[in-house]
């Protein structure tokens, strides 16, 4: 479908400046004991912001339009990104993968919690929205319209690490819960950690994963807010495109000054929650949500296809660095990088055989990324970045710091000729070139953005331990294991105390030195 007919046929879809539009709102962002006016033009959102809009751009340029809609499936007759529907098929998986990389490319993999994150789970309401009983027609209208529209959400479903040694119940007063309930709605207060990207969101989705079961009603909440609604507070934690913009340039922080989603604590005070938003208000049905919906797959599948990309952009950024150190060319440093790309790889592989290894969906028809080999990205994901960050510090070493400290440098006569004879680079780069290169490596793995991205990678989806444990259970349902143990039980079925059962194979009674002993 081309632009043309996708605007004939009505779609929806907002543009860069409508989704900017939308974030003046008044919303209650906290920053640096500042109540932030705008997140559009405040220092320390504003180019994040705009990152964010370039991607709903690229929803309606005529040169990605075609990779980046498909037809919708509420009978809008509009267009949407592929991932916001429920899949039907592998192709529908592909055309997802696809739409996700052209935007992730064009934030070079640094952005998480691009929209079409929460879309893997947003689709579930669409999947099954009768599993949400009483609240099936909120699900009904909230997957129509942020399909149609392709809404930012953010979410925020794990409770505050505060006294973990207690059970929830005794540390309600943090938590997310209900105070009361209204004709108009829920009432709710607590917190959450942690909303990223929330400031720069159009509205959070709150919920339950992991930890222990809610056994309290007032706890077993799912909801989806405005975030500029009464009663919600963002407190922002320190702004890397904040301190890049006042401190720094963006020569220096290339990443940190557009890219920096803020992680925030998320805060209801008696917040209004109108029932029209209320998604789940029930103990056993938050409990059930995650392993019955299959949402996990799904943005595992979001998760791996981003960091594919990533890697891509890493490997690129090593790649260039090597060539300005002049140590490409040796042979651990070479097997470094290799190892670095053997990762880049095995992500891309598992991104398309969880393609492959589709699996039927929460309902009849509907599809989802294969689960198993999702579970292993997310469990395999953390110790990679970990291992890969590792090798760039050991094969581009001081070259990541070997730096002038700002852009002015080379505009300051006293110091330039110094930078252009020490900092020169191998292969006939340039000071320049250099500064310029390692800056974005720095940022990338070793800035306040760059280290915080391995904390992100680390808790993506829990502890890694919980995956390998939920690997560990799936294998034991979904044929894994018994397949393993049943190729072992057959190698053993084929010899016994006397010799090989299976006749293609000589028993050595010829030659054994005890079965001659006994002739
Ligand atoms: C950069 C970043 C961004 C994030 N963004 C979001 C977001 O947008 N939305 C969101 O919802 N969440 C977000 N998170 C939270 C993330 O989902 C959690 O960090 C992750 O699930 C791990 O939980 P936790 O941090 O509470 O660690 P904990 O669960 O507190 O674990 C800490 C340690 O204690 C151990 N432990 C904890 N409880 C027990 C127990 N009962 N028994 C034995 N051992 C225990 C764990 O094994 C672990 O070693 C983000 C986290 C980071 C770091």
């Amino acid at each position: 479908m081309t632009e043309t007919a996708a605007v004939k046929a009505g779609s929806r879809v907002q543009s860069g400046d409508e989704f900017l539009e939308s974030l003046r709102d008044g919303r209650s962002v906290w920053s640096y004991g500042e109540r932030v006016d705008d997140v559009t033009t405040h220092p320390g959102f504003r180019n994040s912001a705009r990152s964010l809009a370039e991607l709903y751009d690229m929803m309606h340029a005529p040169e990605t339009f075609d990779v980046m809609n498909a037809p919708t499936d509420t009978g809008s007759g509009g267009t949407t990104h592929p991932f916001f529907k429920v899949a039907r098929s592998q192709d529908d998986l592909r055309a997802s993968r696809n739409a996700i990389t052209c935007w992730q490319e064009r934030v070079f993999g640094w952005m998480g919690r691009t929209p079409d994150y929460k879309a893997s789970l947003i689709t579930t309401l669409g999947d099954n929205p009768e599993y949400f009983g009483e609240y099936a027609d909120n699900a009904r209208f909230w997957y129509k319209e942020v399909q149609e529209r392709v809404l930012h959400i953010g979410h925020a479903i794990v409770n505050p690490p505060v006294d973990r040694s207690k059970p929830i119940s005794e540390t309600k007063d943090v938590f997310v819960h209900v105070d009361r309930e209204t004709d108009n709605g829920l009432i709710v207060s607590g917190a959450k950690v942690v909303a990223t990207g929330s400031p720069t969101t159009q509205y959070v989705y709150i919920s339950k994963s992991g930890g222990p079961p809610v056994t309290d009603k007032s706890m077993a909440l799912t909801f989806i807010a405005p975030v500029s609604g009464p009663g919600i507070s963002m407190i922002s934690r320190a702004s890397y495109e904040n301190v890049a913009a006042r401190a720094a340039s963006p020569f220096d922080y290339p990443l940190s000054s557009r890219l920096d989603e803020n992680d925030t604590v998320l805060v209801f005070d008696e917040a209004l929650i109108p029932w029209e938003n209320v998604l789940v208000y029930d103990v056993d049905r938050i409990n059930e949500f995650e392993d019955a919906s299959g949402w996990l797959s799904r943005a595992i599948f979001q998760a791996s296809t981003r960091m594919g990309v990533k890697l891509d952009f890493l490997v690129g950024a090593v790649s260039k660095a090597l060539e300005i150190t002049g140590s490409g060319g040796f042979r651990g440093v070479q097997a470094g990088l290799g190892e670095i790309i053997s990762y880049r790889h095995a992500v891309h592989a598992i991104r398309d055989g969880m393609i492959e290894s589709a699996e039927p969906g929460w309902t009849e028809g509907s599809v989802i990324p294969g689960t198993a080999y999702g579970f292993a990205y997310a469990a395999m994901a953390p110790g990679m970045y970990r291992r890969i960050r590792e090798i760039i510090e050991t094969i581009v070493a001081s070259g990541l710091i070997y730096l002038n400290s700002n852009a002015v440098d080379f505009e300051t006569p006293e110091i330039r000729p110094f930078l252009d004879r020490y900092l020169r680079g191998s292969n006939g780069k340039t000071a320049l070139d250099r500064s310029k290169t390692m800056k974005l490596l720095w940022d990338a793995i070793g800035s306040e953005f760059g280290a915080r991205h391995e904390l992100y990678e680390l808790n993506y989806f829990g502890q890694p331990e919980t995956n390998h444990l939920a690997i560990s259970q799936l294998s034991a349902v979904d044929g894994t294991l018994d397949y393993a143990r049943d190729l072992v039980e057959q190698c053993m079925s084929e010899y016994d105390l006397k010799g090989w059962t299976n006749s293609r194979f000589v028993t050595p009674d010829d030659v054994n030195f005890i079965a001659l002993r006994n002739k």
